[in-house]
């Protein structure tokens, strides 16, 4: 299996890949997507921006955040980009005023951001474990509170409105070896949706989150070679996702389609949960086969 990532994620190509959405779906809204420089979030964020969305874009790097709203703007479209750690509380609060007041609305929340490193798990240090879980679960947890204040504070929700959260997580319901910091991380932002799935149902907020699982982006170039060798086993069509479909999956969930949905995980994983092998950090000797 040949990876080929630039091709699935150059930003020509994903404007031009096929959707089977309407182009006009999210006219007159605004979608906020993190960790929008790269990969998942990038194609999330033009998929968006092809269906008319009005874009706030965030990350650390502003480079990338640069590419990604030039590429836009020359495409006729319009975007906020805003450098944020997602970890940082008054990062979050600066992006959230600075959506507001560009923009006077949000209407959708993607929550991209996030990464971890492949580590066999009885060699975490305290520090990395806390970095995977700053990242993953407090960078996510305060995008989506400040979201729901965000909302509350705008008073009470109409039928047309989206008012949507989508948490990007990991497949956590089998063994995921070499990343059980992020697993860790994950399982919790799963657990807090479905709680505040609840809570928040009153504000006309709904949060979910789609599960992605080996996906074709710029992100698998932190894993070792000899992992990367064994990925077309990861799942029973033997060949890792693609950005696109990641992105279509999100979309389904925040658009009018998801009205009736939250609280859900939508796995999107080519059938990995069922059958397939993953050793993010190499397989271990025990798990050989010869
Ligand atoms: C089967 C079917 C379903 C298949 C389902 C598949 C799911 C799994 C596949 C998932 C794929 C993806 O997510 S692909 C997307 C991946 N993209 C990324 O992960 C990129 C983002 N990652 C990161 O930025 C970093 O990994 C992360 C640590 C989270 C960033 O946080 P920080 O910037 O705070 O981190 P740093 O300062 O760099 O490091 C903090 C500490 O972390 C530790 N640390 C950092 N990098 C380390 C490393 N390579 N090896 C060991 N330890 C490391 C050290 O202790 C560091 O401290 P010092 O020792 O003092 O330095
Ligand atoms: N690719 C895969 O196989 C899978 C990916 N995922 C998840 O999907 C999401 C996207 O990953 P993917 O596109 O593959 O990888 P990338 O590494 O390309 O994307 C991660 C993005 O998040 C940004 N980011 C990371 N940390 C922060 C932070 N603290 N604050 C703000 N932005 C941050 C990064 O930009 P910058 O460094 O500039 O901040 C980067 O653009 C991640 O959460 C990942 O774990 C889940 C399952 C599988």
């Amino acid at each position: 299996m040949r990876l080929d990532i630039d091709a699935l994620n150059a930003p020509e190509a994903l404007w031009a890949a096929d959707t089977v959405y309407r182009a006009d779906l999210f006219r007159d809204r605004v979608a906020l997507v993190s960790g929008a420089g790269s990969g998942i979030g990038r194609a999330v964020a033009l998929l968006f921006a092809r269906l008319g969305a009005r874009l706030v874009i965030c990350g650390r790097t502003l480079e990338k955040l640069d590419a990604v709203a030039d590429f836009v703007r020359a495409k006729g479209g319009e975007v906020l980009a805003v450098p944020t750690n997602v970890r940082e509380p008054d990062q979050v609060e600066n992006l959230f005023a600075q959506a507001h007041a560009h923009y006077g609305r949000i209407d959708c929340v993607v929550n991209n951001a996030g990464g971890q490193f492949p580590q066999h798990a009885i060699d975490f240090t305290p520090k990395g474990w806390s970095a995977v879980i700053h990242n993953n679960l407090t960078g996510t947890w305060l995008m989506m509170q400040r979201a729901a204040r965000y909302w509350r504070d705008q008073g009470a929700a109409s039928a047309s409105m989206l008012r949507s959260i989508c948490n990007i997580v990991v497949v956590t319901e089998r063994g995921m070896p070499g990343v059980a910091h992020t697993v860790a991380a994950r399982a919790g932002i799963i657990g807090a949706s479905r709680t505040v799935a609840v809570e928040w149902a009153p504000l006309g907020i709904r949060v979910n989150c789609v599960a992605p699982g080996l996906t074709a982006t710029e992100g698998l170039r932190v894993y070792p070679p000899a992992a990367q060798k064994e990925f077309p086993l990861a799942n029973p069509m033997k060949r890792p996702g693609t950005p696109m479909e990641i992105a279509e999956a999100v979309v389904y969930l925040s658009a009018p389609s998801g009205s009736f949905i939250t609280g859900e995980v939508l796995t999107v994983d080519g059938g990995g949960r069922l059958w397939g092998e993953l050793w993010t950090a190499g397989r271990p000797e025990y798990y050989q086969f010869s």
